[in-house]
């Protein structure tokens, strides 16, 4: 096929792939090569990106342009394409297009014509490469046109605009260039040849003004003190990072598996590997409930103070989204940054111009997206610096790009918080799947000093395939290292669930406080009941609320005790924002569900109407649990709905606390009838939830199979189901599920939700069809599903 069919036929497919990604950058590139080939004047480029033309139409227009102009423009065309596009969507394009090598000569050749050539003719004919070659130093450039006087000062405003990519500034500074002339393009040229030959236009290679690297000592020792030791483990010692640190499994949430290439680490989370919108300043490491995200941005920010990696990044920002969640002022982007992150004690005007002007050089980055109260997160953009905006909206301005444009953002969050709106404007999403097999005997062997203890953890693990698929999660591994005198003591009846290992939690510190007296109940729980039920009330209001840091006043107000403070389960929550007197978080947000878990089984108030909330999945209000407070607990009417993955966690451990192995306890302390009623009211909530999952399903086309596929909240059925263990209320949400084929690809299943997975469905009367696909289940997993095998047709 010519090239001209080629462009007429394909044009759909054109248009998408110049356009699907919401970013203009593949289109101005193709624009670029147009340009510097000769087949594209000046005024037709304007033309084509006319201002207010949206991208599609652009695209269209220049599509129209080339095939107008005949065969060449458009094999230049073709061949710009392949150079453009990822390599997925390159197809017939390359085959019409030159090779690299060709490339290669015909670079060469430009060279040599060059000196025949104007330099604003230069100037047009090197336009790819000069885009790429001004990437931070548009700055000088403009310096030396202003010290020239070849440019106004007002001249560089619009180049300076943060709301523009670095290649836009180039683009930009290049049309304003050749519209002044010889002298300006030669200007340039010169720059860019100069830094090139003097190797300092690599960034890395420029000295920062005096304040900024004494600022960057401070930072350094700041970040460094807060990242020192494991934040979780506060209540319970100090743990250094060092100590414990081991890699988890990190992927590139779209890129190709391929199991042979190096794993990724921390290093590589800030980098450009994988970026799939290189244009764009956000990456996402999102990651379930305990999975490490938090540890491993503390792990990156400690070698980053150690000068030990990401050691292009002169300045590193360290933001708690909980922690900025309970700033209520509007901020500017420069409070942020010295309020929130480390002020300058010198030179603020000089460290912040080093930001607005090396933003390649900075990084920030913001833990736990999910926790942000997002009431202004989809307010107009912010394009300036200085204009002071509420917090959600200025960290959504950062991350879109419109803010502080090319300073690397890396963000934490749990799977499915983030939406479309801010994915289009991520540089690169990153999974974190907890630890590997050998990640979890890594981890036992740091946590146990003495080999014997921890090769008995690990015998204890293995022999226990339910308590080795939890241990994926680091959070589980690290609450059952911490318990191996209880794992012993279990013996064969090992915990199976994470309530098992939440419980054997809550015995061991308890233990620890109070010595068992021999009473009735367990005697660690009678003496430990009240404390425990303090804390109870404090999680609950605060996952009720959306909160997962406290005051003094607010622990006051809930009734807990230094000493309930002294049994661990609270730590002081570091930060450099600490000004407002001492704050308290929970070990983890996990351990805060489990405590508002134990408060929703043992309370007898008015909370009780909590049980149906929290397993409620469909409707407007689904899981919320701010109705059940107080009022006078209740948070001002701004407050958003608390996040529906801790009201789901809550809601696997109450269905956990209930089970018939811990019902028991409970009915020492609380009248048994209760303990009974609220059972049942999780069972018949359960089944009520998996009815109503698959009544929601459409009827399968005719002739085709009955296909189900899993929407979100299917496997949070599914493990509460597993955490209750009644195979009564098993079988009677799930026996007759009357579909054929099972979906669950995508579903972030791993080894622990493999478990539940055949806990729940054994008990079909018909076999079905199990889809596993993009899944992280492994051996362990495999194993898990055994007792399924029997019901699926295939998998
Ligand atoms: N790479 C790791 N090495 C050692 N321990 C780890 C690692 N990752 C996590 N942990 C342990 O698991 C606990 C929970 O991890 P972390 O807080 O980082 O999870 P998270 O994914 O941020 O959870 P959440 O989404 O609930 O905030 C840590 O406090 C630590 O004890």
């Amino acid at each position: 096929m010519s090239a001209p069919e080629l462009v007429l036929t394909r044009r759909a497919e054109i248009v998408h792939a110049l356009c699907s990604g919401g970013s203009a950058e593949p289109l101005e590139q193709v624009l670029d090569l147009l340009l510097s080939g000769g087949q594209l004047q000046e005024e037709e480029h304007h033309s084509v990106q006319a201002p207010g033309r949206p991208l599609y139409a652009c695209a269209r227009m220049l599509l129209d342009l080339v095939s107008a102009k005949g065969a060449d423009a458009c094999a230049l065309l073709c061949a710009a394409l392949a150079q453009v596009l990822p390599e997925g969507q390159r197809g017939d394009f390359t085959v019409l297009g030159r090779g690299s090598s060709r490339e290669e000569e015909e670079e060469e050749e430009e060279e040599e014509e060059d000196q025949q050539r104007t330099p604003t003719q230069t100037l047009v004919a090197r336009r790819p490469g000069l885009v790429r070659a001004l990437h931070g130093c548009v700055e000088d450039a403009l310096r030396a046109l202003v010290a020239r006087g070849i440019f106004a000062p007002a001249d560089c405003d619009d180049m300076r605009l943060p709301i523009h990519t670095p290649s836009q500034q180039a683009r930009r500074l290049l049309d304003k260039v050749r519209s002044k002339g010889d002298a300006a393009a030669a200007l340039v040229l010169q720059v860019v040849d100069q830094k090139q030959e003097s190797g300092s236009l690599s960034w890395e290679n420029v000295t920062p003004p005096t304040e900024v690297l004494r600022f960057q000592k401070k930072l350094r020792s700041s970040v460094s003190a807060q990242s020192c030791f494991l934040s979780s483990y506060g209540g319970t010692g100090h743990t250094a990072l060092d100590d414990v640190y081991t890699e988890g499994r990190l992927e590139a949430a779209h890129g190709r598996r391929d199991a042979r290439g190096p794993p990724l680490g921390p290093e590589d989370v800030a980098g450009s590997a994988g970026a799939l919108n290189a244009e764009a300043d956000a990456v996402l490491v999102s990651g379930a409930a305990g999975s490490g995200k938090s540890t491993l941005l503390q792990r990156m920010q400690q070698l980053w103070a150690r000068g030990a990696a990401l050691r292009g990044f002169l300045l590193l920002f360290p933001f708690s989204c909980r922690r900025l969640s309970e700033e209520r002022r509007p901020l500017s982007v420069r409070e942020l940054l010295f309020h929130h992150g480390c002020w300058p004690d010198g030179g603020q005007e000089e460290v912040f111009r080093f930001i607005l002007d090396q933003p390649h050089r900075v990084l920030l980055t913001f833990d736990g997206l999910d926790e942000l109260r997002r009431a202004a997160w989809d307010e107009p953009w912010l394009c300036s610096p200085a204009q002071r905006a509420p917090v959600a909206a200025l960290l959504s301005g950062l991350l879109r790009g419109a803010l502080l444009k090319g300073v690397r953002k890396v963000a934490t969050s749990r799977p499915d918080a983030v939406g479309p709106a801010l994915r289009r404007h991520l540089r690169k999403e990153l999974l974190l799947r907890g630890f590997s097999p050998g990640g979890i005997e890594r981890f036992v062997r740091r946590q146990h000093a003495d080999p014997a203890v921890a090769a008995e953890v690990l015998r204890s693990l293995r022999s226990n395939g339910a308590l080795l698929g939890l241990c994926h999660s680091p959070v589980f591994c690290w609450s059952v290292c911490r318990c191996h005198a209880e794992l012993r003591r279990h013996g064969d009846g090992g915990p199976r669930t994470v309530t098992d290992v939440y419980v054997m939690v809550l015995q061991h510190f308890f233990r620890h406080r109070a010595p068992p007296s021999g009473a009735a109940a367990p005697g660690w729980l009678q003496q430990s009941l009240p404390a425990a039920r303090r804390l109870g009330r404090l999680a609950f209001e605060g996952v009720g609320s959306g909160r997962y840091e406290f005051s003094a006043a607010q622990l006051e107000a809930s009734g807990v005790t230094e000493e309930d403070v002294g049994v661990g389960f609270l730590s002081r929550s570091g930060g450099v924002a600490s000004a407002h007197g001492a704050r308290f978080q929970f070990l983890h947000v996990t351990t805060q569900c489990f405590f508002a878990a134990l408060h929703v089984v043992l309370s007898d108030g008015a909370e009780r109407s909590a049980i149906p909330a929290l397993f409620r999945t469909r409707g407007p209000g689904a899981g919320c649990l701010r109705a059940c407070l107080p009022a006078a607990r209740r948070r001002g009417g701004g407050a958003p709905p608390p996040e529906t993955p801790n009201l789901q966690l809550t809601a696997t451990f109450v269905a956990g606390l209930l089970s018939p192995r811990h019902r028991g306890l409970w009915r020492r302390c609380c009248p048994g009838a209760a303990v009974e009623r609220r059972a049942r009211q999780v069972g018949r909530s359960l089944s009520k939830g998996v009815r109503e999952h698959f009544r929601s399903v459409p009827p399968p086309v005719a002739g085709e199979k009955k296909s189900v596929h899993a929407m979100p909240g299917f496997l949070w059925l599914i493990k509460c189901i597993y955490e209750l263990q009644e195979s009564a209320v098993a079988a009677h949400a799930v026996g007759r599920l009357a579909a054929e084929h099972l979906k669950l690809t995508y579903c972030g299943v791993g080894p622990a939700e493999c478990g539940a997975l055949a806990y729940a469905l054994r008990h079909l009367r018909r076999p079905v069809g199990l889809q596993l696909d993009d899944n992280c289940v492994g051996d362990v997993g495999v194993e898990q599903l055994l007792p399924c095998l029997h019901v699926c047709s295939s998998l």
